[in-house]
């Protein structure tokens, strides 16, 4: 791949734009019939795993991962990418709109863990 990826490197990036893109590269291929929802969640896994490989016997790594060279940090961003587009996909698919359920899962998960409490109990500890 190229360094220049054209002016889309401006715009800004929304699951709207990815759900669509994803879309067209399926469409354009006629590959929608292989897009099935286990089919997607199945390739989405495997992304998981070949990601999952980056990290495997490295041991704990820094924040910001310091010490890894540009190479390894292009393969990462590869593989987080393959994770998101599967994902954004399986929702599509699936007929989730995975923004609105992601802020949704955000408001029950402030429910279930109230900021005071997680702050008196990580004091107690
Ligand atoms: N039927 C397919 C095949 C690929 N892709 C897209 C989504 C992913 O972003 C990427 C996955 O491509 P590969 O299966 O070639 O996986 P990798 O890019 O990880 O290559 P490799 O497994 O050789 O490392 O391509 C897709 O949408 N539908």
């Amino acid at each position: 791949m190229t360094g220049g990826v054209s002016k889309e490197e401006e715009m800004d990036v929304t699951l709207d734009l990815l759900k669509k893109k994803m879309d067209d590269f399926a469409k354009e291929r006629d590959w929608e019939k292989f897009h099935t929802p286990r089919n997607l969640l199945l390739a989405l896994v495997g992304e998981v795993g070949e990601l999952s490989e980056i990290f495997q016997w490295k041991g704990e790594v820094p924040k910001g991962l310091p010490d890894w060279k540009e190479n390894e940090k292009l393969h990462l961003g590869e593989e987080l990418s393959d994770v998101l587009l599967y994902l954004v996909r399986l929702s599509d698919i699936c007929g989730i709109d995975l923004g609105q359920a992601a802020l949704r899962k955000l408001q029950l998960n402030a429910i279930k863990y109230p900021v005071k409490k997680c702050n008196e109990e990580q004091v107690d500890k």
